[in-house]
């Protein structure tokens, strides 16, 4: 790999002899490492022809990876990377040299073709590299950056352009950043855990890269996601960079296109499926949490079908959560009641609404568990208050209108199939499509969490038209910006100035003409998942529990002002995430404190945490966000 450049012992020690000076300064470099400095690499007498016989190297795991002369990436062997602790710093499929450099060439041919995204920013892809380089050099001045412009290179190091970026991984690629666990590492877990640097780490965000955005299966390409939520997690919840790992469980694809792509970096094999999968997960979990007993996991971009199990199964056992059922839920739940005040009524009046959810996946599910909770919390906190809230929720999937008539209903979706009874009486029928849907019902609010482009059509929102709702509300929240349902300009113009909306990627606002604007708001778990991990850390509490996660969301929820929901805006400004994030996180360690789950945070015992006022706690948040400064550095020998 290092051809020319490498230089063996024998070959060193035999150039020694020539030049006494050379000899010092070899010296100096052999105690610390066999590293030949640029100049020395120039030097024709020291290039070596042979390349047989092994280099020497005092190094081991990332310090190797980061080191430019010794650096294979994706070319070290299995045996290599055993021998030099790298298991699980690379993704797993091993590539040779030529390999490596088509993928290369290939990326560097379609830089130009490729860096668009939509008409939003032709150049995102570009800024991406050019931030994700100085990610790679200096992590205080990148953190510097991104905070200070937040508003612009959130959409960059996050949705929209993370989407783009996951799908071109294999070219972008360039120094690993986070882990890889892969299902040929079964049985290895325990141990190569230990080959991160780092002895503590608060937040883990993992993906099996099973469905990234609405992007679908982008496989072992997946970890841009994990590493775009970390960035989040520093920038708006002050967690330290030094303390987060991004890590990609690769358990194979089922994208034909990257199963057949020489190039692709992941496991050539279709998914693990059944107990060979949860094996896999339950030795990732069990491994990161023997060594980080502390540490915070959030489940991230799993299909449907593994982010309930999988939630179900570790809730209560360690501290995790899915962002995209939870989170996503908490952002909703906000938007929802910002929804009922923009149209001039007090929140109790949610349970009023009719809701039409399209899309009953993980994020759907999510979203109408947490409403329908919201609701029955409203009417009285009971079983019969839970079954009444049903009625307020119609659910439209790939095969349409979901009522109890349909054949293998996901478990997860079948409280919320309707009878069929009712819905004939509404002049609807199973499968029936969203257009009749919401010709039919005419609801308060069309949700759409379905990855499909362009699904608030025309039709439909002409038909929402016909809303009995003084203000109708639209949330086009799936990702990135080319799956959301409709765009604002959409919604706007064809059902009418008055509605509220709010998409998950963001869009800029509208103009509606004689200085008036409609307010695209930004619908996305990204208001709270940094406050949710933040609190959870802070309080020291062992699980997440629903009440931490709905007093986060309420937090959201009353962030805004009775002018703000008036004028249509539902969800603060990205701008002020940092303090959002702060507030919620006060609030999560409140209700931990309260549901006597909270066990302190290093200095901060649980006892003095069960002391602490309102503004004190909202005081102790702020004073443990990590701030982008240089420290002072000196050297201490080892
Ligand atoms: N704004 C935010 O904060 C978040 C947005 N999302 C987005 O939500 C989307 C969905 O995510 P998951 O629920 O995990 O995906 P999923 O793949 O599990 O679920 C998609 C659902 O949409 C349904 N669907 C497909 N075609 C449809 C159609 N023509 N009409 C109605 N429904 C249709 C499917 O049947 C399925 O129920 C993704 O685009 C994701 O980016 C997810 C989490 C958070
Ligand atoms: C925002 C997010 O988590 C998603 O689209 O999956
Ligand atoms: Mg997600």
């Amino acid at each position: 790999m290092h051809g020319g450049l490498s230089l063996t012992m024998g070959n060193l020690y035999g150039q020694m002899r020539a030049s006494s000076s050379l000899v010092n300064r070899l010296n100096q470099k052999l105690r610390a490492v066999v590293n030949p400095s640029p100049w020395l690499s120039q030097s024709r007498s020291f290039t070596t022809t042979e390349g047989h016989r092994p280099t020497m190297i005092h190094k081991r795991s990332l310090d190797i990876l980061h080191d430019p002369w010794f650096n294979k990436g994706t070319a070290f062997t299995m045996t290599e990377r055993d021998r030099l602790d790298l298991r699980g710093l690379l993704p797993p499929n091993v590539m040779s040299t030529e390999q490596q450099i088509e993928r290369f060439m290939a990326d560097l041919k379609r830089y130009e073709v490729e860096a668009r995204d939509g008409p939003s920013d032709p150049y995102a892809v570009a800024k991406w590299r050019i931030l994700n380089r100085l990610h790679d050099r200096n992590e205080t001045m990148y953190y510097k950056v991104l905070i200070a412009n937040i508003e612009e290179y959130a959409p960059v190091i996050y949705t929209p352009t993370v989407g783009l970026v996951c799908q071109n991984y294999g070219g972008l690629f360039r120094r690993p950043r986070g882990m890889y666990f892969s299902g040929e590492d079964r049985g290895e877990m325990m141990s190569m855990v230990y080959n991160w640097p780092a002895d503590e780490v608060d937040m883990i965000v993992v993906t099996d890269g099973s469905r990234i955005l609405g992007l679908g299966d982008l496989g072992v390409q997946g970890i841009g996601i994990a590493i775009g939520k970390l960035d989040l997690y520093v920038a708006a919840a002050g967690i330290n960079p030094q303390r987060v790992l991004p890590v990609m469980i690769d358990v194979g694809t089922n994208n034909e296109k990257l199963l057949k792509d020489p190039l692709y970096l992941g496991l050539q094999r279709h998914r693990f499926y059944g107990e060979e999968y949860l094996g896999v997960i339950d030795e990732f979990m069990e491994a990161v949490f023997t060594r980080w007993p502390h540490v915070i996991v959030q489940f991230e971009d799993f299909q449907s079908k593994w982010a309930f199990k999988l939630l179900q199964r570790y809730r209560a056992r360690y501290r995790m959560f899915n962002d995209d059922v939870q989170g996503t839920a908490g952002v909703a739940i906000a938007g929802l009641l910002g929804a009922v005040r923009a149209q001039g009524r007090a929140m109790i009046d949610f349970p009023k609404q009719k809701i039409v959810v399209a899309g009953a996946g993980s994020a759907g599910i999510g979203v109408l568990n947490a409403a329908r909770k919201t609701m029955a919390r409203m009417l009285g906190n009971n079983e019969s208050a839970l079954e009444s809230a049903l009625r307020q929720f119609w659910v439209v999937d790939a095969n349409g209108l979901i009522t109890d008539e349909r054949k293998n209903v996901d478990p997860d979706a079948l409280p919320f199939a309707r009878k069929i009874e009712e819905i004939h009486r509404q002049g609807l029928k199973e499968g029936a499509s969203l257009v009749q849907v919401v010709k039919q019902i005419k609801p308060d609010v069309l949700l759409g969490l379905s990855a499909v482009g362009g699904l608030f059509s025309k039709e439909v929102l002409e038909a929402l038209k016909g809303s009995t709702s003084t203000r109708p509300a639209i949330f086009a929240m799936s990702n990135p910006t080319k799956n959301a349902e409709c765009t604002p300009h959409e919604a706007f113009s064809i059902v009418g100035d008055n509605v509220v909306f709010a998409s998950g990627s963001p869009f800029k606002d509208v103009n509606l003409g004689n200085g008036r604007i409609g307010h695209c708001n930004q619908g996305n778990n990204m208001y709270l998942f940094p406050g949710i991990g933040l609190g959870t850390l802070l309080s020291g509490s062992r699980i997440i529990s629903d009440g931490m996660l709905q007093a986060a969301a309420e937090c959201l929820a009353a962030y805004m002002s009775e002018e703000d929901v008036l004028n249509g805006v539902i969800y603060p400004s990205i701008s002020s995430i940092r303090d959002i994030t702060k507030q919620v996180a006060a609030a999560v360690i409140k209700e931990a404190i309260e549901e006597d789950l909270a066990e302190g945070y290093r200095e901060m015992d649980a006892r003095q945490l069960r002391k602490l006022s309102q503004v004190e706690i909202v005081e102790y948040v702020k004073n443990s966000m990590w701030s982008p400064e240089y420290p002072t550095l000196v050297y201490k020998q080892d």
